[in-house]
């Protein structure tokens, strides 16, 4: 389970972009974790490990796409109706085994295979039978079609030996659907990552049990472990650990021993109970821990022995905040799934903003329609990084990039949906 190389960088109290720090830290990331089969039932969401070579084309035969009469475009007139002898009958599933003779029609229907034809001379192309007019054993066909028309070519959706899905992405329905077109059962996939989490802090209470005054109900490590699942991740859940260097201390060492990764909320600012970082460094590294993000900004990132360390802020917000935008694609990088950030949205800003140069900002906003029908980020009125409640009612974070160092109601900004990062 050797994950991180030794060499680690010491960053002074300045504030580091967050795109550095991730950058410097994904860079003696590998993905950890093994690999298993297993039945397409059981793929969704799971991380594909090697790239899936069809071994069958898709679909396997020349078919019909509808119900109705397969004839030899060259038989048809052009400009007057034609009349053709029903020669037989082909259904999906059924191939005829007999050939099509020039001059006839064979009644077909969606998905059969096309009929076969003398010496390699198939009928090429298929009347749809609303067009189309049957009388007795007989069929008159207008003229106006196409060559070609209704007729499915062997391989035209996948043929075979192409590769057809890529290692290192997240299982869709969609993929899991062109597995299974291809004849497979099972698909191979990583082992889900193994996350340690737990939360610090002496008032910090879990619910369910006594918080007298002075105590706050652990929302983070539910959110957490909520975000975690998300990402097809196991928990190691450790619980809550009080403000004592020695307790955390221990806490990160059998977090160590038991996981892939460990991420904690709490204790990673500069105040005296803040004991995290003392304790990461005293078994391992801290990379760096001052991100210039808002909110967010005492995120530490480091090891635990060899084990990576992902310390988010308290606040909550700053926690959800913190792991989409940081411990997200570190995770995802450990688990195997190849570099996909997600996609930003150009919308109209409805309000206005003042913000610090070179640092990154996210806000909380919802998006709405304005009176044009354009789409328009509002941004939620309280701004504190403990209010929850901000991302209960957003539909997403504005990016403010480092450079901006204001908004104005008008102004294009990108736009992150939560639906893009699985919210
Ligand atoms: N002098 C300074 N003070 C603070 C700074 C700073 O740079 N200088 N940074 C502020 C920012 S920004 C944040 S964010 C916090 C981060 O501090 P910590 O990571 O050490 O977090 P805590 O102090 O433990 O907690 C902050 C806040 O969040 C609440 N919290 C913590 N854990 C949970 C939990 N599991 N569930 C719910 N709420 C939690 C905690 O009660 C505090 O209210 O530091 C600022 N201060
Ligand atoms: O991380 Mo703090 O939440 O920026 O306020």
């Amino acid at each position: 389970m050797s994950q991180l190389t030794d060499d680690c960088f010491a960053f002074g109290g300045k504030l580091i972009p967050v795109a550095d720090a991730l950058a410097r830290f994904r860079e003696i990331l590998h993905p950890i974790v093994e690999q298993e089969r297993v039945p397409l039932g059981a793929a969704l969401g799971r991380i594909l490990a090697q790239d899936i070579v069809a071994t069958r084309s898709v679909p396997p035969h020349d078919n019909s796409a509808v119900d109705g009469y397969a004839v030899y475009f060259d038989d048809l007139a052009t400009d007057a109706d034609t009349v053709l002898p029903v020669a037989a009958t082909v259904a999906a599933g059924h191939p005829l085994d007999s050939s099509q003779r020039r001059g006839t029609a064979i009644r077909i229907f969606t998905g059969a295979p096309m009929p076969l034809g003398e010496d390699g001379d198939a009928p090429d192309t298929v009347m749809m039978q609303e067009d189309c007019r049957a009388e007795g054993d007989r069929v008159v066909i207008p003229p106006g079609i196409k060559r070609g028309a209704n007729r499915r070519f062997a391989g035209e959706d996948i043929s075979e030996g192409t590769r057809i899905l890529e290692a290192g992405i997240r299982l869709r329905p969609q993929d899991i659907g062109l597995a299974a077109a291809t004849g497979l059962t099972e698909l191979p996939v990583f082992k889900p990552l193994r996350v340690a989490i737990f939360s610090t802090g002496d008032e910090i209470r879990d619910p369910g049990a006594d918080a007298p005054s002075g105590t706050v109900y652990d929302s983070n490590r539910h959110t957490l472990a909520a975000l975690l699942r998300g990402l097809g991740c196991e928990i190691a859940d450790m619980g809550i650990l009080p403000d004592r260097l020695d307790g955390i201390r221990d806490g990160l060492a059998k977090a160590a021993a038991e996981a892939d990764m460990i991420l904690t909320s709490g204790g990673v600012s500069s105040g005296g109970e803040d004991h995290v970082k003392a304790a990461v460094e005293a078994q391992g590294s801290l990379h760096s821990w001052r991100l210039a993000i808002k909110p967010g900004r005492p995120v530490a990132l480091g090891q635990v022995g060899k084990t990576p360390f992902v310390g988010l802020p308290g606040n909550p917000v700053a926690v959800m905040v913190t792991f989409l935008r940081v411990a997200r694609p570190l995770i995802e990088q450990l688990s195997g799934a190849r570099p996909h950030a997600p996609e930003l949205f150009p919308v109209r800003a409805a309000f206005d903003y003042k913000k610090k140069i070179d640092r990154r900002e996210y806000v909380r906003v919802m998006l709405r329609r304005n009176g044009d029908g354009a789409l328009e980020a509002e941004k939620f009125e309280r701004e504190g990084a403990g209010v929850l409640s901000s991302m209960v009612a957003a539909d997403g974070l504005v990016e403010l990039p480092e450079s901006c160092t204001r908004v104005k109601a008008g102004d294009i900004v990108d736009y992150l949906p939560f639906s893009e990062v699985g919210l």
